[in-house]
């Protein structure tokens, strides 16, 4: 399965905002459109994925994570591990540019 538009993964209205009006996204990258249904469609499975710098990986799991998560509740609910500071401060941006909507 692939999802060709972000509309096809069933994302809640507010994540969908965040992907058009706060990201400026207009359709999924290649490593999105595979791997975005395998992310976001039970039943769940690990999941490596390989692709190029810059072709959309860190969308691909910070849109899983934030898909899993209530946003009602204060206590953490994902944990994603990284090698570095600086992939840390990339995520942490994304995730704060993806939830601002
Ligand atoms: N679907 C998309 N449409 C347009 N731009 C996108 C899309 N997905 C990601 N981008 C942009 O492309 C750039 C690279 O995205 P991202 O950081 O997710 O890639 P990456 O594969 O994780 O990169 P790296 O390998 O360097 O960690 C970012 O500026 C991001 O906002």
């Amino acid at each position: 399965m692939q999802a060709d538009m972000f509309e096809e993964l069933n994302l809640s209205a507010d994540l969908l905002k965040g992907l058009y009006v706060e990201m400026k996204f207009e359709r999924p990258s290649k490593i999105q459109t595979i791997s975005l249904p395998m992310i976001l469609t039970p039943p769940y499975k690990h999941l490596i994925a390989q692709a190029h710098n810059g072709s959309g990986k860190t969308t691909c799991f910070v849109l899983g994570m934030l898909s899993r998560v209530d946003p009602k509740l204060t206590a953490p609910q994902a944990l994603c591990i990284c090698p570095t500071r600086e992939l840390v401060i990339q995520i942490d941006d994304l995730c704060d540019l993806q939830i601002r909507s």
